[in-house]
């Protein structure tokens, strides 16, 4: 393939084996200040470059000039498969506020955040670089999904690895709960013996509800009855028990037959607010509520009325309907008016959102979200992605010389893919793949035996149609 113009790998100061990657990918078309990301590296050989063109003068490629900022701490796992494809990372410890945020953000092409930063419409419309969104965790409830999905920016998440590693911690809060662990201790702190068995119990043979049976919940189930438990839980799909679970059909039912009660839904609109001061009251009296699922599931003035009132006989509580964007003072009275009367309560198990916080847990997700980034980034491959249509091709590879990889992101409307296949269908489409998701759709095509004049044409031709969300091509 004829190249623009080669990489001068010696001026990027990266040793002989990454001098030799920027020779490779050298055959590149780059980015200019158009809202389209610049020319990606390939991961592992760096065989082959990959860019955007744009309309602009072509400009040399550079691996340094590829942006991910990353936020809130994310594992070194995840860092060093980053840098290891030689893009340029940023690594902060905590989230941003917004202004800051959306200072920073228009800079770079991928952002790496976990739950604490939240990508609004407002934030992401500053990102006109933008490509992709790793969330370094489970929940994606932080990042405006539809509107991203809409300016064609992919988002990946990872969907299961901490599960074990919150349904341990759930475990753990059962019993400390059961025993009355946290204030034994705290006594103790204090120089008080306090010996006392009133309101202590075992958790063999009692009963825990637990509503969304979803990675957490039926990891916990088995978990559960491993301790003697009997498992029930509430779910608005059916689903599988595990071992000798059974799934009730109403949360009324699980309320009026559960000890221990734990949520693991989803934030959505029907999750806000679900446990309040109507569910509380369905519970048994004397049992017990976990909340390590979203702030807003739990309605925290009720909850601290339901304890208060001897309804609830203890909680544990890992998120909160606000949460600071990094380490240090929490629960001021001015952002959370009930923060003081929650702290005074007995039995109450408060944990700074750390479910999913082990080092197993952030190492596994740390790989998962880097690959799934390096994917997209490198091969379109939209595998996992949670507000786009799942399409994927094979990996790219050096032995394709005049070969181009073109995706095309577009509005899903009547007509487009017989557009499209009128600019594409004069040349040698080897493979071409198209799905669509909700108002989205995603078309991938390798079209070989092209030259950089004709991967221009076809990148100004896609570019120019109206149902154009982003148009990329790799080559
Ligand atoms: N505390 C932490 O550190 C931590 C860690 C991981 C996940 N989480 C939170 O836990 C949530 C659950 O995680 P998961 O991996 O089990 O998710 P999941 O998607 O595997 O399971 C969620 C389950 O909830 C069910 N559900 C949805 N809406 C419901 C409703 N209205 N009533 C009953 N069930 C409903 C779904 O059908 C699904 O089975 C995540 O969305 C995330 O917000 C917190
Ligand atoms: O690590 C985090 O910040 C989020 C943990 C958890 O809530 C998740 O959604 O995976």
């Amino acid at each position: 393939m004829e190249s623009e113009s080669a990489i001068d790998g010696t001026s990027l100061d990266l040793g002989p084996a990454k001098a030799e990657l920027s020779r490779r990918v050298s055959s590149s078309l780059n980015f200019s200040t158009s809202p389209h990301p610049p020319s990606w590296p390939k991961s592992g050989d760096f065989a082959r470059a990959q860019s955007f063109v744009s309309p602009k003068p072509l400009k040399p490629f550079n691996t340094a000039d590829f942006k991910i900022l990353l936020l809130e701490n994310v594992n070194k796992t995840g860092v060093d498969l980053l840098e290891g494809v030689n893009y340029q990372v940023t690594s902060l410890k905590s989230s941003l506020p917004e202004d800051e945020l959306i200072e920073k953000i228009r800079d770079v092409q991928v952002i790496g955040i976990r739950s604490k930063t939240k990508l609004t419409e407002r934030v992401l419309k500053a990102a006109k670089n933008l490509i992709v969104i790793g969330c370094f965790c489970i929940g994606t409830n932080q990042v405006d999904l539809k509107y991203a999905a809409e300016r064609g920016i992919a988002v990946f998440n990872s969907p299961f690895s901490n599960s074990r590693s919150v349904a341990e911690l759930v475990i753990g809060e059962i019993i400390a709960l059961a025993r009355q662990l946290g204030d034994r201790s705290n006594e103790l702190h204090r120089g008080t013996w306090n010996k006392v068995s009133n309101g202590c119990w075992e958790i063999r043979g009692k009963t825990l509800g637990i509503i969304g049976y979803g990675h957490i919940g039926s990891q916990l189930s088995v978990l559960a009855e491993a301790f003697g438990m009997t498992v029930i839980y509430y779910d608005t799909v059916n689903l599988m028990a595990l071992g000798t679970a059974k799934q009730v059909p109403t949360l009324e039912e699980l309320f009026k037959a559960a000890d221990f009660v734990t949520c693991h839904v989803p934030e959505l609109p029907e999750t806000t607010g679900m446990i309040g001061r109507e569910e509380l009251s369905q519970m048994k009296r004397g049992s017990y509520l976990i909340n390590a699922s979203r702030g807003h599931v739990v309605d925290i003035p009720a909850l601290i009325n339901a304890m208060r009132s001897g309804q609830i006989a203890g909680a544990a509580l890992d998120v909160y309907p606000s949460e600071p964007g990094g380490n240090g003072d929490y629960f001021s009275n001015d952002l959370n008016p009930w923060a003081e009367d929650l702290r005074r309560l007995k039995n109450i198990i408060l944990t700074p959102h750390i479910g999913g916080s082990t080092e197993e847990a952030q190492s596994a997700i740390g790989i998962e979200v880097a690959q799934a980034l390096i994917r997209y980034i490198n091969d379109g491959a939209t595998l996992g992605a949670v507000n786009m249509p799942e399409v994927s091709l094979r990996s790219l590879t050096i032995d394709e010389p005049n070969h181009v990889r073109v995706i095309y992101i577009h509005r899903n409307v009547p007509g487009v893919l017989k557009t499209v296949n009128e600019i594409l269908g004069d040349h040698n489409v080897d493979k071409q793949m198209t799905d669509s998701r909700g108002d989205v759709a995603y078309l991938m095509a390798d079209i070989s035996d092209v030259s950089n004049t004709v991967i221009k044409d076809l990148y100004q031709r896609l570019e120019g149609l109206n149902s154009r969300i982003m148009t990329r091509v790799l080559f």
